[in-house]
């Protein structure tokens, strides 16, 4: 490779990066401010101040003009309405002079009484100051943006840890707050940015550049395993939206076997009606449960059986089967004491039938166990075995997960809850050498169409090298839009618009 050619690759580099590189720091003229601790009475809220009238804000409440506050050290003090010169509240200021706060602004908050009162005077005092206005939904977090504090992805880190619900969804939304997912993207672009830059670089040179072989098929590979790890990326197994919408759960069985008891106590309140009755359940019942620190929706279904002329069972039972088939995990409830009283030599069509829908991802219940006595115990064991036996051979499984419970007498509920943990646990987790989760729809679009444009640079590649760098160029966009989209405005409204007030 000749000098000019590594010289022209390397501008060209930096002229890219340059392209892609955060928003600069930005001038906003009004101070806003905000109550930014919840709505209500509580023993502290916290109300933010940001922008250039911070200080003035803070000398007008403390009545103290020259007043030098301490960076980051929390300062006890009276504070006063600049109006009226009443005393509003006695009580905390912390002062993150620029850059060195949320927004990148000077920014001044006052820890107070979390009295209504407390805090509606508070707010009139500070509104009292010149230049001053009350924030806007996301306003303070749309700022931290503007200024190049986060980027779009830790934004929606933000925005996904003030409405995680479990313990999980925190865990990956602090994760992506803290930048996991755009120093990901980032690197891959990095990446990019190299290849395409040597593209351009050839484009300009030509033949002159002095390129060995070796060197451009070492370009297209680096491409290639950048195309492989985005799609390793978006083949995530779903991970992500089963993060956001839950793991999908259903419960299955023969009617009376204790379906809704159980959804009933997994959820700890009286979601589906329970009763002897068989085919009581029709339409599926769904509760939004926490297992473990995990998102879960679980399914109460219509009872599964072939004998029955009933129209509206019919169709709750063709429901039930479609949401098994869409199920992550499916838990198949038999009746124990009806197995157990199964006459061994009849052919039980209803039975032989059920046994067919379990897979994999089943774990089979045995409810009712309190109605098994100790002293069928060992038969009961032996026809619990060749039920399993059974259902490997039938349905070609290598293993069947199971256990015994009693929804009435609360016998190993806690270990079926433990199951389910590990079962979530295996579904959710994953290793630190994989990528990080794809927790959004527009990632994936973004992520989509960059292997788009990579598939098409290298079919074009080595018949036409200015259609392939073109191609190249597109996949490094759809890469930048994820954390710096080119079109921003639409897009935030969006992403602010779930904020709340103070944030
Ligand atoms: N002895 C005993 N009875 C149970 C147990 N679990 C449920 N039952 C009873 O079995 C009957 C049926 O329970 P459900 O929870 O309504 O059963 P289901 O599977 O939802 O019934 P369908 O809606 O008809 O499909 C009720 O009378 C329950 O009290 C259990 O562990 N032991």
């Amino acid at each position: 490779m000749n000098r000019l050619f590594k010289r022209n690759y390397c501008k060209i580099v930096k002229d890219n990066y340059r392209e892609c590189a955060p928003p600069k720091f930005k001038f906003f003229k009004d101070t806003i401010f905000n109550l930014s601790s919840g709505v209500g009475k509580s023993g502290v809220a916290i109300v933010r101040v940001s922008g250039p009238d911070s200080k003035l804000v803070l000398k007008e409440l403390t009545k103290k003009s020259n007043i030098e506050p301490k960076e980051r050290l929390a300062t006890l003090s009276t504070f006063y309405h600049p109006k009226t010169n009443e005393q509003v509240d006695k009580g905390i200021f912390v002062w993150f002079p620029s850059p060195n706060s949320f927004t990148g602004e000077d920014v001044v908050e006052f820890h107070i009484h979390g009295g209504r009162a407390v805090i509606s005077e508070t707010l009139d005092a500070i509104s009292s100051v010149d230049g001053t206005r009350p924030s806007e939904q996301g306003e303070f977090t749309r700022r931290a943006f503007e200024n190049g504090k986060m980027d779009l992805t830790q934004i929606e880190g933000l925005s996904d840890l003030l409405d995680a619900s479990t313990s999980y969804q925190k865990k990956i939304a602090l994760k992506q707050m803290q930048g996991s997912i755009g120093q990901f993207y980032f690197s891959l672009r990095k990446d990019l940015i190299r290849a395409s830059a040597y593209m351009e670089a050839f484009i300009d040179f030509g033949d002159d550049a002095e390129i060995d072989n070796e060197t451009v098929e070492q370009s297209k590979r680096s491409i290639i395993a950048i195309r492989d790890k985005i799609q390793a990326h978006l083949d995530d197994g779903r991970r992500g939206e089963r993060l956001r919408d839950g793991a999908s759960i259903a419960i299955v069985g023969p009617p009376n076997s204790g379906k809704s008891s159980l959804i009933n106590l997994l959820s700890n309140r009286k979601a589906s009606i329970v009763s002897p009755i068989a085919g009581t359940t029709r339409d599926i019942v769904e509760v939004t449960l926490d297992i473990g620190g995990y998102p879960v929706v679980i399914g109460d279904t219509a009872g599964l059986r072939l004998s029955t002329n009933d129209i509206i069972e019919k169709e709750g039972i063709e429901m039930a089967k479609d949401r098994f088939n869409q199920s992550d995990i499916k838990l198949f409830l038999f009746d124990s004491n009806q197995l157990f009283n199964l006459d061994n030599n009849s052919n039980d069509n209803e039975l032989e039938n059920l046994l067919n829908f379990i897979d994999n991802e089943t774990i089979i219940i045995f409810n009712k166990f309190d109605l098994i006595k100790n002293s069928s115990q060992d038969k009961w064991s032996q026809l619990k075995s060749n039920i399993l036996e059974k259902i490997k051979t039938k349905n070609n499984l290598t293993n069947v997960q199971s256990i015994e419970i009693s929804c009435n007498e609360n016998i190993k509920i806690k270990e079926l809850i433990s199951l389910l943990k590990l079962n979530l646990s295996n579904m959710f987790e994953m290793n630190d050498q994989e990528s990080p989760l794809l927790t959004r729809a527009r990632y994936k679009q973004h992520l989509t169409e960059c292997v788009e444009s990579l598939d098409r640079y290298l079919y074009y590649c080595d018949e036409d090298i200015v259609i392939a760098s073109e191609e190249l160029r597109r996949a490094l966009l759809s890469i930048s839009a994820i954390t710096h989209p080119v079109d921003l405005n639409d897009l935030l409204d969006v992403i602010f618009r779930d904020f709340c007030i103070g944030k």
